[in-house]
């Protein structure tokens, strides 16, 4: 064989969101792809690029990996800009301006291509961002859609048309029954209200950019060669089968974390990295860790709303009196720039605090969650949170911010799982309170009873033999075989 016709080894290019969980969960995948062999690059915004440098053990990690690297590229915001889900959609319009036609750019040109250590042979894409299957046709190179969110929510993002089609959507006015059924996303008919519809179907007018965007995106989805969701079969069987009619390639492969812990555990131990599994773009404040150790065992609410969530004042003067009125310690995150409006902070929560609570800006999650003292989780219903949540066993408090956080509160609450409680469209300190203590208190056992057995079903979908460990196993094989030769 001469060496023109050489096959190079695989290489993914892995190009996420530019939002903290999105990168999270894809620099997972991008470590599971490592220890399979396959080459990764990994294509970052700048600016989280930088982050990432500055808080987290990752780039040390990954340089472990020897096809490992990272690529960047601007997002199109000033590096001010604070990047939150209240002004998600200036993201967009900067990723649409800027980021897409460099994107193309970059492809066309080959400059991330065709270096020393071999082409691209696949693309894996945040489904959120399909302007990548036009630039993967165009260079004929396969794309992978990866969507962040569950199946559940998925599905629900590809029926809106059928929504519409059914007179279920648009809301009709602002007396609208938030009660009635959607009864036009299939397998969830018994269940699913309006008000627990993605929350980008909260509009008057179908023009509304955001209902456009999802909607546009979800059906681009049918478009690539496959498409990975970071859930496992038996969690989301019934939406998965729906999402199986529409697209014959499915990999579920999650939950991503558990999966990429399984997996290290089986490797030597001399051939892994010895480091820390961050992926912040925040500094972690591991002081919480001891204020845990000295917590009585399933005694704290902990409280976090994610990575792009701004409460305002009010509410969380509100979540501040239920959680100081349960009487249960609590560990609440606040993230810098995740609080709007003007009311102060009553002086006697502050000192009602110093007796039971403990706030950081930014915390190791998955090890908060795991820690015995944690009875429980305040969430906003983020998919990364849900599953970080199953696994450790620790049932939740839904408060459901935004996008499709309405969907993963009705499956966590008394409606699908039961692993928790949906308190969406509330937000006031009785409810937090009685909440707060039905969950670690009244029906604890219940709730850790329901917990307990869907953790054992997530642990083993990602052991040899499981679900989610065969089907990463079948996707390896899938992007082997899209080898590519030197012409
Ligand atoms: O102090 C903290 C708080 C959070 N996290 C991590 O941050 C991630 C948060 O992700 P997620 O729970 O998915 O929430 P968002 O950051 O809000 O994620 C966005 O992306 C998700 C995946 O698409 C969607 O489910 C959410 O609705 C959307 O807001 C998780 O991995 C957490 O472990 C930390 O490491 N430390």
């Amino acid at each position: 064989m001469d060496q023109k016709s050489q096959p190079h080894p695989p290489r993914v290019l892995i190009f996420p969101f530019p939002v903290q969980s999105h990168v999270n969960s894809m620099l997972k995948l991008a470590e599971l792809l490592c220890l399979a062999g396959i080459h990764v690059t990994f294509l970052n915004s700048d600016h989280n690029h930088r982050l990432l440098l500055r808080h987290s053990g990752a780039h040390a990690r990954l340089a472990h990996y020897p096809g490992f690297q990272f690529a960047t590229i601007p997002d199109g915001l000033p590096a001010d800009h604070p990047r939150t889900g209240d002004r998600i959609k200036e993201l967009f319009d900067a990723l649409s301006a800027v980021m897409r036609p460099r994107f193309r750019e970059m492809m066309v040109s080959s400059r991330l291509g065709s270096d020393t250590k071999g082409a691209v042979t696949c693309i894996i894409a945040d489904g959120i961002m399909c302007f990548t299957i036009d630039v993967a046709e165009e260079v004929g190179i396969p794309i992978i859609s990866f969507r962040t969110v569950s199946a559940s929510c998925f599905w629900a993002f590809f029926c809106i048309p059928k929504l519409i089609e059914a007179g279920e959507l648009p809301l009709r006015g602002d007396d609208d029954d938030m009660d009635r059924p959607a009864s036009a996303v299939s397998g969830m008919e018994s269940f699913l209200r309006i008000r627990d519809l993605p929350a980008f179907c909260r509009v008057h007018d179908l023009t509304d950019p955001g209902l456009q965007l999802v909607t546009t995106e979800t059906q681009l989805t049918t478009r690539a060669h496959a498409l990975i969701l970071n859930t496992f079969d038996e969690l989301e069987e019934s939406a998965l089968t729906h999402i199986r009619t529409h697209i014959s390639k499915v990999y579920t492969i999650g939950p991503l974390h558990a999966h990429l812990a399984t997996r290290q555990s089986a490797e030597p131990a001399s051939s892994l990295p010895d480091m820390t599994r961050s992926n912040s773009l925040w500094e972690e404040d591991r002081s919480c860790m001891a204020w845990l150790d000295s917590q009585p065992i399933k005694s704290v609410i902990y409280v976090s709303f994610g990575s792009i969530t701004v409460v305002t004042t009010d509410q969380m003067i509100e979540f501040w009196y239920g959680l100081v009125n349960s009487g249960k310690p609590f560990l609440w995150v606040i993230r810098p720039n995740s609080v709007a409006g003007e009311r102060q902070i009553p002086t006697e929560l502050s000192e009602a605090t110093k007796k039971r609570g403990y706030m950081v800006g930014w915390v190791p999650q998955e090890e908060v969650l795991a820690h015995p003292s944690v009875g429980g989780f305040l969430t906003h219903s983020g998919w990364n949170s849900t599953l970080e949540s199953i696994v450790s066993e620790k049932p939740m408090i839904c408060w459901p911010y935004f996008a499709d956080q309405q969907v993963n509160s009705r499956f966590v609450g008394e409606a699908v799982w039961r692993i928790g409680l949906d308190m969406k469209d509330t937000c006031d300190r009785l409810t937090v309170e009685k909440m707060v203590r039905d969950l670690l208190e009244v029906r604890r056992d219940e709730f850790l009873r329901s917990v307990h057995r869907m953790a054992e079903l997530a642990k083993k979908s990602v052991r040899e033999g499981g679900s989610s460990y065969r089907n990463l196993d079948r996707m390896i094989e899938d992007i082997k075989s899209m080898i590519c030769h030197v012409h």
